[in-house]
Order: C-alpha cells, then sequence, then structure tokens
C-alpha cells in the first residue's frame, strides 16, 4: 500500500483487537472509536463480532449510530459489520427487537447454524478471491434477505454469508481469527485516501 489510511474499530465490545492488529500489519493507521468524535477523518469503520445487542445498546447509548449514520450518508465513510457488527449494520433482525444501525438492505437471522454447534470452520469460495477463503464460524447469524442493490460474495451451503452494498460489507464469519488477511487488504484498498 502506498499511503496510509485512516481507520477504525468500534471498541464497545468484542474482538476489536484482533481486528485492529491485522489492519495495522498491513500498514493502516488504526484508531479504537468509542465516542461519535473518533469518527473524524475516517475513510472506513470496522465492526467487529461479539454481541449484537451489547454493541447495540452501548453505540446508541454513546450516539455513535446516529454518528455512523450520518458519516456513512455524507458519502465518506465505508463500514463492515463482522458477526455481531453484521447483525448491527442489517436494516431488519429476524425474532429480535434490538437497537442497531439499520443502514444495509439486508436482513438477518441471529445464531442461524444451530445450536449444537456453536462454532466451525469452512473454506468458502469468495467472489473476487482467486483462491478459497478459511472461514472461522462463532454462534453466526446468516443473511437471509438481500436487497436489490446488494451483491452476494459467498454463500455457505447455499446461505449467505458475506453481501456488498456500495460501501457496506457484512461477513457472518469472523475473517481476523485466521492469518488470511486478504479481505483486511481489499478493505483498505478500496478507502478513499483521508
Ligand atoms: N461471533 C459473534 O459475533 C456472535 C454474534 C452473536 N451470536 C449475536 O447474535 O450477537
Amino acid at each position: 500500500m502506498s499511503e496510509a489510511k485512516n481507520v477504525g474499530v468500534l471498541a464497545l465490545q468484542g474482538d476489536f483487537r484482533e481486528h485492529k492488529q491485522m489492519l495495522e500489519r498491513l500498514g493502516a493507521r488504526v484508531r479504537e472509536v468509542r465516542l461519535p468524535g473518533h469518527l473524524e477523518g475516517l475513510g472506513g469503520l470496522v465492526v467487529p463480532g461479539g454481541e449484537s445487542t451489547t454493541i447495540g445498546k452501548l453505540a446508541a447509548e454513546y450516539g455513535l449510530d446516529a454518528a455512523v449514520r450520518a458519516a456513512y450518508r455524507a458519502g465518506n465513510l465505508a463500514v463492515w459489520g463482522t458477526c455481531a457488527g453484521a447483525i448491527w449494520m442489517a436494516r431488519e433482525i429476524l425474532d429480535y427487537r434490538q437497537p442497531h444501525l439499520g443502514i444495509m438492505d439486508i436482513a438477518v437471522r441471529r445464531n442461524a447454524f444451530g445450536r449444537q454447534v456453536d462454532s466451525f470452520e469452512a473454506d468458502l469460495e469468495v467472489e473476487g478471491l482467486d483462491a478459497p477463503f478459511r472461514a472461522v464460524f462463532i454462534r453466526a447469524p446468516e443473511i437471509v434477505r438481500v436487497g436489490e442493490g446488494v451483491r452476494v460474495r459467498a454463500r455457505y451451503q447455499g446461505r449467505v454469508v458475506f453481501a456488498e452494498q456500495d460501501r457496506l460489507w457484512a461477513t457472518a464469519f469472523h475473517p481476523e481469527l485466521t492469518g488470511d488477511d486478504r479481505l483486511h487488504r481489499e478493505f483498505l484498498e478500496r478507502l478513499v485516501a483521508s
């Protein structure tokens, strides 16, 4: 990468440190975002996995949901939600009422891959990548509906686990937990330099 990109990780709850480390290894300047003011000057924001109800409540309490929505609509923020982060981004969450960002035209079902298997790994064919991506699923959601402007980039057993809409990404899996940094690299490369 020729120039450092300014990117944030939402650091309210969940495994934001793993994302931060991976982004820093790729040469990005990474800021932990806990308050609306921390969004200033960022080209992208990664929302980690964790517990989507907790993330949603804390984000609402600190005014971060409104601030992220505004920054996205102003046209200068890319947002990537992973697992709980993807749930937070979804317009619709099946069966639950919880505060969320709701900017991405998808519907998700939490904990969609069965109670008996809390976590598993799988090699996914991801559109745009030339070799399979080892994906870690931990009590993962499924993307059950995608709107018209949404591109499906990966499925697992026919179910959507990676969706892209404009500057928004939602992955049901955890791309920060293996050494494979191809998606973090692509996310950074696409950001407008700031
Ligand atoms: N690994 C994760 O982020 C799990 C998400 C969690 N099951 C939720 O619904 O919030």
